[in-house]
């Protein structure tokens, strides 16, 4: 099948992120690879200056910081460490792409998010304008998480997520992650032998999920595969295609195009913004299950109404974000809840005439409203 990306990233992609892990970035002594890095940059230059418009996202800062302050585990072995290394990592990390696009003629700006920055509606709408911003004045935005401030319970902790998620707030064409490995594979290519590529993905299922193994290969970084298929969950979602190509080259992004290896998984077509924005967030406040009939009900697009709704746990507000879970356990649905988590568990289960007398006047039509729903 000729994928719908042959000859990528042809001119039709406006704009494109791209994600560089760790183990690219920084050398098994702690070092920034100075010279291959330049190679990307001019990559990424020549298609700057050709009209693209580049987002970069770029790891590194824990494992660059944890040389120069010589932690253990590459800075991983604690929290404390690892936002110590990345604060003095970042500062450094952003001089290097300051500099590199500085020598092509091009300005970088440092933008660091979040998990909660893009987890919240209004401010996740404050990075998109910042970002929209930046594009129209011709500046390559470089991207990393804010470690220095970001807990575990508020980490995206791998960057191909970020990407992606940035890649959704930007309204990217596609975003490309830069690997250790030149694409998804059957099993992990680096403990069985029998792994094949898989070069084009339309529909990311239980098959695909299960192909991959393990966290980060290299040690360096802490995604694996695990994140970048769900990276690419997100950014398909949004309609944004996602490439994994292999990052080992001098300049991958030309090799890819000359014909190298890689994994496209496709974008879909004709989503929402706000649905996006649901279909992509990483936490939720709580979680619904409802019945087979109330399942089969979503499934034909209906809101969802207290009738079908077995059981509610978790804290949520009204307007929140909650899980619907089939009696399976599956998450099946995601919405903004009507009803805070109290009222949705005194109305679980019940009729419209028996929630009005219970309510009174504070009766919604439905607890979750299927404008405000996306099934995954
Ligand atoms: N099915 C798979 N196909 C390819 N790689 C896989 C698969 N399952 C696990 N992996 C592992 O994922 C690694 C890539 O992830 P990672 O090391 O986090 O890269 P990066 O630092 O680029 O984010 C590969 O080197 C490989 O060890
Ligand atoms: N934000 C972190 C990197 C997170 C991470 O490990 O990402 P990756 O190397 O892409 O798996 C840093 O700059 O060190």
């Amino acid at each position: 099948m000729v994928t719908a990306l042959n000859g990528f990233p042809p001119a039709t992609i406006k704009r494109l992120v791209v994600k560089i892990g760790s183990a690219l970035l920084v050398d098994k002594a702690g070092a920034i690879r100075t010279e291959w890095l330049s190679g990307v940059v001019a990559d990424l230059a020549a298609r700057a200056k050709a009209g693209q418009q580049i987002i970069v996202v770029s790891s590194g800062a824990i494992a660059l910081g944890a040389r120069r302050l010589a932690l253990p585990k590459g800075g991983r072995g604690s929290l404390d460490d690892a936002q110590a290394a990345a604060a003095v990592g970042q500062i450094a990390l952003s001089g290097h792409w300051a500099q590199l696009l500085g020598e092509q003629g091009l300005t970088a700006a440092q933008m660091l998010l979040t998990l909660d920055d893009l987890e919240n509606r209004r401010r996740y709408l404050n990075a998109a304008a910042t970002l929209e911003r930046l594009l129209s004045l011709n500046v390559i935005p470089v991207i990393n998480e804010n470690d220095s401030v970001a807990t575990t319970e508020i980490r995206f902790g791998d960057n191909d997520r970020l990407a992606a998620r940035i890649g959704q707030a930007a309204r990217a064409d596609a975003v490309v992650l830069l690997s250790d490995v030149d694409g998804l594979y059957t099993a992990n290519p680096h403990t069985d032998p029998d792994a094949r590529l898989v070069r084009e993905v339309a529909r990311i299922d239980a098959d695909i999920l299960a192909m991959a193994d393990g966290g980060s290969g290299s040690g360096m970084g802490s995604g694996g595969m695990a994140s970048k298929i769900a990276a690419a969950q997100i950014a398909t979602g949004a309609g944004a295609h996602l490439a994994i190509i292999s990052g080992l080259a001098e300049r991958p992004l030309s090799a890819w195009e000359n014909g190298a290896n890689g994994t496209i998984f496709l974008g879909q077509t004709g989503k929402r913004a706000r649905k996006n924005w649901l279909a992509g967030r990483l936490t939720v406040k709580g979680w619904i299950t409802v019945d087979a009939g109330a399942e089969r009900a979503l499934g034909k697009g209906n809101s969802l109404l207290p009738a079908g709704v077995t059981a509610v746990s978790g804290s949520f507000a009204r307007g929140d974000v909650v899980d619907i879970v089939n009696a399976e356990g599956r998450a099946i649905a995601r919405g903004l809840a009507e009803y805070d988590a109290e009222d949705a568990a005194r109305i679980a289960g019940k009729r419209s005439e028996e929630i009005a007398a219970l309510l009174g006047d504070a009766v919604r039509p439905a607890l979750i409203h299927r404008d405000h729903m996306v099934m995954l």
